[in-house]
């Protein structure tokens, strides 16, 4: 049998603290092979004592999720059963990506397809707002929804009002039946982009879950993109738009297929009481762990499903709405998630996904496609090296680079169409100058907003989960995740308006100024959490946004997962004993 460690808590072995459960965790200068000692019983790293007061954090444990989890992390390789179990849950990600993206360059060739006449903005406003109308809706319940019948079957049922979406459209020849049928697909959109990141962080080990929460983002973000492409190959053919919505029929069966062979998470299994299935998933998921170790997750997991209060379903939502508002460390967590989410979207990005092709023909582009192909291209690639730093420089770092980039750049924006001058006479947009090196301008610092947008505020609030303790997450991400979609409907049905009243000048300088203001917010209230254990993120919370010991905190995890890595390969006398 090869040598690795099984299992090592992530509790600092508790010093000197009255009720025994708060412990003390502090930089220790030791070499790691000094310094960390597993013992049999105990299976905790002993850590030299704090030399620094600066450096000393009290952490209480919530509960005993985390040690678990991380028992069951710490040294493992990720299993491609996970890599699987993520990649399909991420299709909900490029279906969202998908049908967000696809109606920009839609707009532009329905032309008169619907009623015979060219839609006005009115129309074409509805037409986009009513998928994130529909996401609104059923992001409100989806989170509770997930709890009674399982995200497996929640994601299933996103499946059918894709394709009920999608046909409606297709088939559509009047401007309210495509309005419908966008609505019915936004249903699935709301449904997925909550259950998607959800489900992945409850099947990730824990020490990528960062990471693979972002892989959702970059198959939304991919969606886009291959909705512009698609978009800008069919702009020419006859109905081409129908294809185009067509098109997303295709991932949708792959996902309904590809879930009827896989399992729900094993958290909603134990909370189902099924615990044979729970175990029988994570052994799946972790190969290298033994049957003992496997138990006690399952154990752990089944402590923290009593801890969800009520006797019957609407008592337990009743009562998780209640904790979520008045426990102080669930409400600062609750200000964080619907904060960044509010932030996302009321900066502006959406209505450049939405309308792009718009925007990009107002200035003079006639190519319009091709240069909305090259700003969502930009937001994959962001999205990528989002990836890459999340866990390593940090969400919040990513965060505080971001959103100055994106505020400049607006602001830029907001002086070229000053100068560009451009009017409205309801369906169509006339520049004054004609094309002119502004609208260059324009498009250059689109796609540095672009490439701002995606590194920080475009993926960190889709980390939403580790936000909220396990007994409130469904309902807090639920929360979170309607305010995205609220703010999406409210960009998407008045954008175009905005543009006609306040002119796009005024429009992205009122863009400039929210993003402002949002650095303000993520400077003082948004904690640094990567690295950092859940239950960690509760105390971080406890008695405010504790930027200053999130940092700290944050710092000493990545000192810690690099010294139990090389203990991984240097296992000491005492791990050897321990297996
Ligand atoms: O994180 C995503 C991503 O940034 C998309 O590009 C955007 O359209 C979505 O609204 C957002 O939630």
């Amino acid at each position: 049998m090869g040598i690795h460690i099984p299992y090592i808590t992530s509790k600092a072995s508790p010093s000197n603290d009255s009720d025994g459960d708060s412990v003390v965790l502090s930089n220790d200068h030791e070499s790691p092979m000094k310094s960390v000692k597993l013992t049999s019983e105990t299976h905790e790293i002993q850590r030299a004592p704090a030399s620094d007061e600066e450096d000393r954090i009290q952490i209480k444990p919530v509960n005993d999720e985390d040690d678990t989890s991380v028992m069951i992390t710490f040294n493992q390789s990720i299993s491609p059963f996970i890599i699987i179990l993520t990649f399909v849950a991420s299709i909900s990600g490029f279906l969202f990506g998908y049908d967000t993206g696809y109606i920009s360059s839609a707009l532009i060739s329905i032309g008169t397809d619907l009623d015979n006449k060219v839609l006005t903005y009115g129309e074409k406003e509805i037409i986009t707002a009513a998928t994130s109308l529909g996401a609104l809706i059923t992001s409100i319940f989806a989170g509770t929804a997930a709890d009674i019948y399982g995200r497996k079957r929640c994601l299933m049922g996103s499946n059918l009002m894709f394709v009920i979406g999608a046909v409606v459209q297709v088939s559509a020849h009047t401007f309210w039946q495509m309005a419908i049928g966008r609505l019915v697909m936004g249903f699935g959109v709301g449904i997925g982009s909550l259950i998607s990141p959800l489900f992945i962080s409850e099947i990730a080990p824990k020490m990528i879950r960062g990471r693979l929460t972002v892989i959702n983002s970059l198959w939304l973000t991919g969606g886009q993109l291959v909705a512009y492409g698609c978009g800008a190959g069919l702009n020419y053919v006859n109905n081409g738009w129908r294809i185009l919505v067509g098109l997303s029929l295709v991932p949708t069966a792959v996902q309904f297929t590809c879930l009827c062979f896989l399992p729900d998470t094993p958290r909603y299994y134990v909370m189902k009481g099924d615990l044979k299935k729970a175990s029988e998933v994570l052994r799946r998921s972790y190969t290298d762990t033994s049957e003992e170790i496997i138990d006690r997750k399952v154990e752990e997991l089944v402590k923290l499903n009593h801890s969800i209060p009520g006797k019957n379903v609407p008592e337990r939502v009743w009562n998780t709405i209640k904790e979520l508002h008045t426990v102080p460390s669930n409400l600062r967590a609750l200000v964080i998630g619907c904060g960044l989410q509010a932030i996302q979207q009321f900066t502006g990005w959406n209505s450049l996904m939405y309308f792009s092709g718009t925007i990009f023909e107002t200035v003079g582009f006639k190519n319009s496609s091709a240069v909305s192909i090259i700003v969502s291209g930009t937001n994959f690639i962001f999205t990528l090296v989002a990836f890459f730093c999340i866990d390593k420089i940090g969400r919040r770092t990513i965060l505080l680079i971001g959103l100055p980039g994106m505020t400049m750049a607006l602001v830029v924006c907001a002086i070229a169409f000053h100068y560009l001058g451009i009017s409205f006479d309801g369906t169509s947009a006339v520049v004054a100058s004609g094309f002119s090196s502004w609208g260059i301008v324009i498009i250059i610092f689109i796609i540095v907003f672009a490439a701002f947008y995606a590194l920080g505020i475009g993926t960190v609030p889709w980390q939403q989960s580790e936000l909220f303790p396990q007994n409130v997450r469904g309902v807090g991400t639920s929360y979170a995740t309607a305010t995205n979609w609220a703010g999406s409907l409210v960009i998407a049905s008045t954008f175009l308006t905005m543009l006609q009243n306040i002119t796009p000048a005024g429009t992205f300088a009122f863009f400039a100024g929210l993003s402002c203001l949002s650095v303000v917010f993520c400077y003082f209230c948004y904690p640094e959490l990567s690295g950092l254990e859940l239950e960690e993120v509760q105390t971080i919370l406890k008695d405010g946004f504790n930027i200053k010991a999130s940092k700290a905190l944050a710092k000493k995890r990545k000192q810690q997962v690099v010294r139990v890595q090389q203990l991984k390969y240097e296992p000491t006398e005492e791990v050897i004993e321990d297996i």
